[in-house]
């Protein structure tokens, strides 16, 4: 495959994402031109849209500038391959002849796009003279206005810089072992680290030893903690809410507790089932809206991880940030207080209930508990140092677990708290 089609597949993954609102994930399994590529083409597109994305809002500001019109006036394709050709540029160590023909080169193949190539080869021409100085530019401004404002809002401009600083950084790929975390590090070459997973280097993760036998999954380090404090048991008798794909239930099967998996979502259901079937880990598996369904009797041990604005992944996810409302996030409370209300009922007295999201947001966390709190249906059972291992500093005053980035910290943010029927 040519230089020039592999910027073609990377402004298509943008228009997917920025224009169609599909995750990255998505969009790579759609873009038919993304499909054509093969080994280190694809990774190449790959990280091209995705180091667009992580800083996108800086990109369209410096990039303002540049352009006679505002760029949401240009045309989808182009203003893809605008992104894709300043990415190159700015962020990334491609030579700039070949970021700037390539990307030209891109749109001559590219019908949508041709009659913008002149202007392209310009716009890029002159984005190679004046770069911009990233590292002068507040963090917060990757983001779009409204999400900067919530962040600020809940946890002043140093909070949500910490925020926009994780963001600006590459994750670590984890892995949860459905065993031994030492002889998963061993086989794959990767770090037990405390909280049980193991940190491995970026790759393929199918080709990586272990992943067709079932050793393991990838699940952020954060993402672990809610089935621990949970301390699932063998023999126990778990529910677990919105359980698609499927982390939380791999590790609640893993230490040998009966659990019946809920979501209401088929397909991510098929993606819950393709992960039992490859770990050889067992659940019941039910679709149904987990506000009406409930369980033949009461549970001691319910895990409800409810679905959330996933602000706190957007360093993995960094496409979140532009496809996302922020009429959608609003609705976001609403439902997790249905749910929420919906999980006690099914918990049996003296049983306990985890709530999590994926989100920094207060009013998606601490307030949808505190509003359970004061119905007096459920007490809160502090979570102790020894309870979170090598998270002991989330631990929050009011005895919940915050997973918020700050000094070395290489995590999504998590908001869990711990439940028990009185
Ligand atoms: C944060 S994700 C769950 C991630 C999952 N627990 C894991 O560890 O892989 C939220 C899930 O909630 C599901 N969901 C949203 N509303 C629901 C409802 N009313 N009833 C059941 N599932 C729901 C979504 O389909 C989605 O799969």
């Amino acid at each position: 495959m040519s230089g020039a089609d592999i910027r073609r597949a990377a402004a298509d993954l943008l228009t997917l994402t920025l224009d169609s609102r599909r995750t990255l994930d998505d969009a790579m399994m759609t873009s038919q031109v993304f499909n054509t590529l093969e080994g280190s083409d694809r990774g190449f597109a790959r990280a091209i849209a995705s180091s667009a994305l992580r800083h996108l809002g800086w990109i369209d500001t410096a990039l303002a500038p540049l352009l006679s019109r505002p760029l949401p006036a240009v045309t989808a394709p182009i203003r893809a391959l605008l992104r894709t050709g300043v990415t190159q540029l700015w962020l990334m160590d491609t030579p700039p002849h070949a970021a700037v023909g390539e990307t030209v080169e891109a749109a001559k193949g590219w019908p949508e796009a041709r009659s913008g190539g002149a202007f392209l080869n310009a716009v890029l021409r002159r984005a190679d003279r004046e770069r911009p100085d990233f590292a002068r530019m507040s963090p917060l401004g990757i983001w779009p206005d409204w999400l900067m404002d919530i962040l600020v809002s809940a946890y002043g401009s140093d909070g949500a810089e910490a925020l926009a600083k994780a963001q600006l950084t590459e994750p670590t790929l984890y892995l949860t072992p459905k065993s031994d975390a030492e002889t998963v590090a061993a086989e794959t070459g990767g770090m037990a680290v405390p909280g049980g997973g193991v940190a491995v280097p970026t790759g393929s993760v199918e080709d990586m030893d272990g992943f067709a036998s079932g050793d393991w999954w990838v699940q952020d380090l954060a993402a672990m903690i809610p089935a621990h404090l949970l301390d699932p048991q063998r023999g126990d008798t778990i529910v677990d809410l919105c359980a698609a794909p499927g982390g939380k239930t791999l590790q609640l099967a893993a230490a040998g507790a009966s659990v019946t998996a809920v979501d209401r979502s088929a397909p991510r259901l098929r993606l819950l089932k393709e992960n039992l079937a490859r770990t050889g880990l067992k659940a019941t598996v039910i679709t149904a809206n987990a506000d009406e369904w409930r369980p033949p009797e009461p549970v001691m041990k319910i895990l409800l991880d409810a679905p959330c604005s996933a602000l706190g992944t957007l360093r993995r996810h960094p496409e979140g940030a532009w496809i996302k409302r922020e009429a959608e996030v609003a609705r976001f409370p609403a439902a997790q207080a249905r749910l929420l209300d919906a999980a006690i009922d099914m918990l049996a007295p003296g049983g306990t209930l985890i709530y999590c999201v994926c989100t920094p947001l207060p009013a998606e966390g601490i307030d949808i508990v505190e509003a359970a709190l004061a119905t007096d249906r459920v007490v809160r059972v502090s979570v102790t140092p020894a309870d979170v291992p090598g998270f002991s500093h989330a631990i929050t005053s009011s005895g919940d677990v915050l997973t918020l980035p700050g000094g070395d910290s290489d995590h999504d943010t998590f908001y869990i708290s711990r439940l028990k029927k009185a």
